[in-house]
């Protein structure tokens, strides 16, 4: 199941500039691992923002659940999911 997924990444002014470059490194590791993997199929950055637009490809809604909420950085991300299917004109056989 492919999903759209808007992170937005609000970090508070002030926030210990340590423990920010630690979930920020952190979050790199795992953004890999899941890119690895082929879950997180693809991301943009929105330009101008701290913020991104990826497309996930999990097995469940649940699974994407825990993906996300298990992400270093959620506790300072607005998250915004919609869910994809495939267009008919796409040549992709993969787009499913
Ligand atoms: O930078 C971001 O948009 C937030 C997050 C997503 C991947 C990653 O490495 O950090």
């Amino acid at each position: 199941m492919l999903f759209m997924v808007e992170m937005q990444v609000n970090i508070p002014l002030g926030f210990d500039a340590e423990e920010g470059a630690r979930l920020k490194l952190a979050e790199k590791m795992r953004f890999q691992e899941l890119q690895a993997a082929g879950t997180w199929r693809h991301i943009w950055r929105v330009v101008g923002q701290y913020a991104n637009v990826s497309v996930f490809d999990v097995e469940s809604t649940s699974q994407l659940h825990d993906i996300l909420m298990g992400l270093p950085l959620y506790p300072f991300m607005t998250i915004k999911v919609t869910p994809l299917c495939r267009h008919p004109s796409s040549m992709h056989e993969d787009d499913r």
